[in-house]
């Protein structure tokens, strides 16, 4: 039999070498010091305890930050503890217990381990990981991982940003501009956009093509796409946090003195061209002031032609490059067209910001 306990409540993500840690620490129970990305710092209300019965009132900050290491004896913890076996096989009338009256399990359970003697502690002595947030994860969904942007965002920054994102904001570095004043960058990883496609077609109700649509106030479109809006598929907040997050710095690097916080985009849809469906888009201008057009999948290797031609200077982007977005102004100067797909299947993802 397992000689400990361990509890999480959500899922935590401890390294091994951690838990051998707390199991050799020989204590009956304790708690490590954990953080929940974006929260408070989970077993916080365990490191106040310890600051308010033995230490001075700001001794916490320094525990939570792990400037004081060390193992604190405390009145409360939560989230996640480790607890030897041996507790729950106490002498009648002192069994542990997480149920008393209307109290909260986990106070219950406290103060059961206060009124017959145990000792609780937490631990910061390594570094233990963090926290993750289960409180909206929506397992009905397609891909349910990359609707947790707001939620759970070490995660999902590692899972779905594109790997040279960063290097977007390197000083010095000029921005790539395959076409005048359209500019070239990575936002998204491969995983992001398989998801992405894959979340739409699951859903499978694309656009008829035609210039009637009841999704639009006017109920009309001059220049439609075949497409799925951000708004039916769930993800309309969870994308316009993207453009406020990781699309508008972008966007403040190439069009100084534009700012708008947060950037307001009313059309956000993925498109899908096929040559027997729609293979291709007119020249037009969009109603944006600026657009981002982010390639979903890769041409010569999930389909052939395609790309986005800017009439004015008589200049195409057929190379598009999977995760990457291009960013153009929507009207006057960047008329522009979406140029025939020969062979299989483009997909693309649109936002028009505006302002
Ligand atoms: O096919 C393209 O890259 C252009 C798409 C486009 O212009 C639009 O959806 O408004
Ligand atoms: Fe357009």
């Amino acid at each position: 039999m397992c000689d400990y306990l361990f509890s999480v409540d959500g899922v935590a993500r401890l390294r091994p070498q951690t838990l051998r840690h707390l199991l050799s620490s020989g204590y009956d129970v304790i708690a490590p010091l954990l953080a929940r990305p974006g929260q408070a710092w989970s077993n916080f209300w365990g490191a106040i305890g310890a600051s308010g019965y033995y230490a001075r009132s700001t001794d916490y900050m320094d525990i939570v930050s792990g400037s004081i290491r060390g193992i604190w004896n405390v009145p409360f913890i939560t989230n996640c503890y480790l607890v030897k076996m041996a507790l729950f096989h106490t002498p009648k009338g002192q069994e542990v217990s997480y149920v008393k009256e209307d109290v909260d399990p986990d106070m219950a359970f406290c103060n059961s381990l206060r009124d017959i003697g145990v000792m609780m502690y937490v631990s910061n002595e390594e570094d233990l990981g963090h926290l993750v947030n289960h409180e909206t994860f929506d397992v009905s969904r397609t891909h349910p991982d990359v609707y947790q942007v707001l939620d759970n965002k070490l995660e999902w920054e590692n899972r779905y940003l594109h790997k040279d994102y960063l290097a977007n904001f390197i000083d010095g570095q000029k921005p790539r501009m395959p076409c005048p004043d359209v500019y070239w960058f990575p936002l998204m990883s491969p995983r992001f956009c398989k998801e992405w496609i894959d979340i739409m077609e699951a859903f499978g109700q694309w656009s008829d093509g035609s210039n009637n649509d009841k999704r639009l106030e006017g109920g009309y479109e001059a220049v439609p796409t075949r497409d799925i809006h951000m708004n039916q598929v769930g993800l309309e907040r969870q994308w316009l946090h993207i453009l406020k997050e990781y699309v508008r710095p972008l966007q403040e690097m190439v069009f100084t003195g534009y700012y708008h916080n947060p950037p307001v985009s009313i059309m956000n849809f993925v498109v899908r061209y096929r040559p027997d469906e729609q293979p291709s888009l007119r020249p037009h201008h969009d109603s944006s002031t600026y657009t981002i057009n982010l390639a979903l999948n890769t041409p010569n290797v999930d389909y052939t032609g395609g790309g986005c031609h800017f009439l004015r200077y008589n200049c195409s982007v057929r190379d598009t490059r999977l995760g990457w977005l291009l960013m153009h102004p929507g009207r006057l100067t960047h008329y522009h067209e979406g140029l025939p797909v020969t062979g299989g299947t483009r997909y693309i993802m649109i936002s028009f910001v505006d302002p």
